[in-house]
This record gives C-alpha cells, structure tokens and sequence, in this order.
C-alpha cells in the first residue's frame, strides 16, 4: 500500500478543498442532470460536446493512475479519490463520517437518483459500500491503524427509499489484528440494512504504537 506523505498545513489543504469541494459538487449536479433531463435529441448532443471539450481542459495536467491516499505531515489521511467518501469523487455521494469519543462513528447522506437499484429504492451495492467504509473508520480510528475488509455481512432488512439516510458503526471487540465492527443504515423509521464486519489490520502496517510514534516525533520536528 501506497503511503505518501505530502507537506502541506492545514490552511493549504482548506485552501485546495475550497476549490475543489464546489468543482466536485457541480459534476454531481451534472450526473443527476443527465440522468433526469428530458430536454431533446439535439441538446443533448451539444451538452456532449460542451462536456468533452471541459474533460480535455482538465486532462491537460493529469495525475498518472488514481489519487492514492497521501498522509499529511500530522498523519491526517487525504482519501480524495475514495469512492465512498472522496472530496473529489463525484460518484461518491459524499459520506462525511464523524468520530465520537465513545467509538462510534456517524454519518448522514442524500442519496439521489444517482444510487437508484430497484425503482426508488437505493442499490444494495451503494449501502453496503457505505456500511464497509463506515465499519472500516470504526475499526481503523479506534485501533490507529488502517484496517480492510476481511469479511463483510449484510442484511437486507427492507427496502430504503432514495433519500436522506443515517449510518452508524461500532466496534464490538478486537483479537490480535482483528477488529470486529458493526454497523447499520436507518431511514427515517429506523434501520433497513445492517452489517457485520471483520476488519484486519495488514501485517505490513506499521502497528498503532509505531504510528503514534511517527506522529509524535512529525509533530515534534514540526514545532522545533
Ligand atoms: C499511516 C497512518 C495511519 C493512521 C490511521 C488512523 C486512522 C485511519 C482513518 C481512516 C480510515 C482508513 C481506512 C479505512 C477506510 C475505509 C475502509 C474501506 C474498507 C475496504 O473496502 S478495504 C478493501 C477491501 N478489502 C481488501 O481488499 C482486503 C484484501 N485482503 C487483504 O489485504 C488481506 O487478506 C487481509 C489484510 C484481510 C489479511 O491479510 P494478513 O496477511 O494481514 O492476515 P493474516 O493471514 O496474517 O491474518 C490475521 C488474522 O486475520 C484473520 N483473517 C485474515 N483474513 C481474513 C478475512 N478475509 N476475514 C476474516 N478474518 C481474516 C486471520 O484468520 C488471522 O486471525 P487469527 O490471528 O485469529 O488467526
């Protein structure tokens, strides 16, 4: 796994998402458009046009591959790329996750008519892609170190129509490098989709107290 470390402060990273929040919102304004427009033929053949003509402007200066995940110098991670919560990912609806002190995490998305599975129903997919990276903050932020989806259980337990939705995840034990999650997506009468997870923490990672002791001593560099 790729850890690139990039030197940027948290006025320069709040700079770069001031400009890159609102691009990211207005081409997914542009997908729901496309998806529910019912303007003629023709229009939408100029709007292609138009559409590729800004698609070349931005590909004039592209990043080889995808965005990876660099880590500031204080070890925030910047997943932009991701395809659940990424800033700069218009497929991702964003999930914006809090972290409590009690462990939990919490989140609350729209999902539009980008996530449509059945007729106004959300994708199973789309919620199990949100209750996996739910679980794998829950597991990741309490342990200190990244954790992947080793083994993801999902249960359908009603349809969830399009619309707002609530997350919320909790680990409920750990074994070695194995962190057990939980988690759940509510719409407004209460839960329509749980998961289980077993999250692991790769053997190549550093572990939690090699981390804290990269962080301390970054941070320390930093002051001096
Ligand atoms: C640098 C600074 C970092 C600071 C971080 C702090 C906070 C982070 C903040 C944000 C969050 C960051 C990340 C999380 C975000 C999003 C999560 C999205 C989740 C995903 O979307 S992620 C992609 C899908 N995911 C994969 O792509 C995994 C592919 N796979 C592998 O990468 C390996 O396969 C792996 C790592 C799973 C295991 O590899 P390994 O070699 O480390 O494991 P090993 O064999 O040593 O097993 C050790 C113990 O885990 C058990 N175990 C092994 N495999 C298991 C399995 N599948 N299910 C259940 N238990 C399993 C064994 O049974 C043993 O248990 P026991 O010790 O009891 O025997």
């Amino acid at each position: 796994m790729d850890f690139r470390l990039v030197d940027l402060s948290a006025d320069e990273i709040a700079a770069q998402l001031a400009v890159v929040e609102p691009l990211t919102e207005s081409v997914r304004a542009l997908i729901d458009a496309v998806i529910r427009t019912e303007v003629p033929d023709d229009d939408l053949d100029d709007a292609r046009r138009r559409i590729d003509a800004v698609t070349a402007s931005l590909r004039a200066a592209q990043k080889p591959g995808s965005y990876g995940v660099p880590f500031t110098r204080d070890f925030t991670g910047m997943p932009w790329g991701n395809a659940a919560v990424g800033v700069r990912n218009a497929i991702a609806p964003p999930l914006r996750v809090d972290h409590h002190d009690d462990g939990t995490a919490t989140a609350r998305v729209r999902l539009g008519a980008a996530y449509e599975g059945p007729a106004g129903l959300v994708h199973g997919g789309i919620s199990a892609m949100l209750l996996d990276q739910m679980l794998g903050e829950a597991a990741s932020v309490g342990n200190g170190t990244p954790c992947f989806t080793g083994t993801l259980t999902v249960k359908y337990l009603r349809p969830t129509p399009l619309g707002d939705v609530d997350l919320r995840a909790r680990t409920t034990g750990s074994e070695g490098r194995k962190v057990f999650v939980r988690a759940e997506l509510c719409d407004a009468d209460g839960p329509t989709v749980t998961a289980e997870g077993i999250m692991v923490s790769p053997r190549n990672l550093p572990s939690p107290d090699q981390i804290a002791k990269l962080r301390a001593a970054t941070a320390a560099d930093h002051d001096a």
